[in-house]
């Protein structure tokens, strides 16, 4: 794909691949998420979900082919390099600063500058203070504002550090499993709040829990043995034979 033909598409991946040890864990991988969508990576365990996100965010570097951050390549830069092109990416371990309040972590987060100036105290401009504001309606935290991350609940502590990855405006968010650990009503809300950033937000999102893939997913990508073997809505792939077939012998689909 040149980059005359890559508007609307905010990630492109042209068959991406790595081994290790001659062992394909990502193979050949081909998928483009356009601007605004919201992608659920499917596959059982081992299927190269992970490797694949690790791929995108430069934590692994390619063996093969190529990643596009909207026009630009972004193949095999550094992880820091990649995150600051906007790519952001939030992992299952919270990264919060569990002394600070939440306010004050949106506002360390959405301080472009070195956070040592926000530390000493410089404040937000009017649209940074904007953009904290609707990150804490959005992730359902304006009521814990000047509550002490660390004594927030685990689904609070998981809405904050998607709020820390949010307010920053990245223009493609990685998701994986953010529902791990949650309870039934943590889940539903996380739906909602992953609903409300569709259409603003371009997400990757790896998930496990059908049920919470129905709530969220438009459309869905099955990687299996390291390649894509389906893409499709979430009834097209819960009927789709080869998906049936490759997840038969595990605990099965949903
Ligand atoms: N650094 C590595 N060295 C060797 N093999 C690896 C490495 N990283 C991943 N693999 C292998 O690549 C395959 C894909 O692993 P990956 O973790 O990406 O799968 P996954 O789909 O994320 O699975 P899960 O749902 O269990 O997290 C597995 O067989 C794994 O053992």
């Amino acid at each position: 794909m040149t980059a005359g033909t890559r508007h609307g598409i905010a990630l492109t991946l042209d068959g991406l691949g790595v081994s290790f040890g001659g062992f394909r864990a990502v193979d050949e991988v081909n998928l483009t998420v356009a601007d605004g969508e919201l992608r659920v990576l499917l596959g059982a365990n081992g299927a190269g979900k992970t490797t694949l996100m690790d791929l995108i965010s430069g934590r692994t570097r390619a063996s093969r082919g190529r990643v596009h951050l909207h026009d630009t390549e972004i193949t095999n830069w550094p992880e820091h390099r990649i995150a600051r092109a906007g790519l952001g990416r939030k992992f299952q371990i919270p990264s919060v600063f569990r002394e600070l309040t939440v306010r004050r972590n949106l506002e360390v987060a959405a301080f472009r500058a070195p956070s040592v100036r926000a530390n000493l105290g410089f404040g937000l401009d009017a649209a940074g203070r904007r953009r904290v504001d609707e990150v804490l309606e959005l992730t359902g935290l304006a009521q814990e504002t000047e509550t002490v991350a660390g004594f927030l609940s685990h689904g609070q502590t998981q809405w904050l550090e998607l709020g820390l990855l949010v307010v920053r405006s990245p223009r493609v968010i990685l998701l994986d499993e953010p529902t791990a650990g949650m309870t039934q009503a943590e889940t539903l809300k996380t739906a909602r709040i992953i609903n409300d950033l569709k259409g603003s937000h371009t997400l990757l999102v790896v998930e496990h829990d059908m049920a919470f893939v129905r709530e969220i997913a438009t459309q869905i990508t099955v990687l299996h043995l390291g390649r894509v073997l389906a893409e499709g809505t979430v009834a097209e792939i819960e009927t789709n034979a080869d998906v049936r077939a490759a997840y038969l012998g595990t605990k099965g689909i949903g």
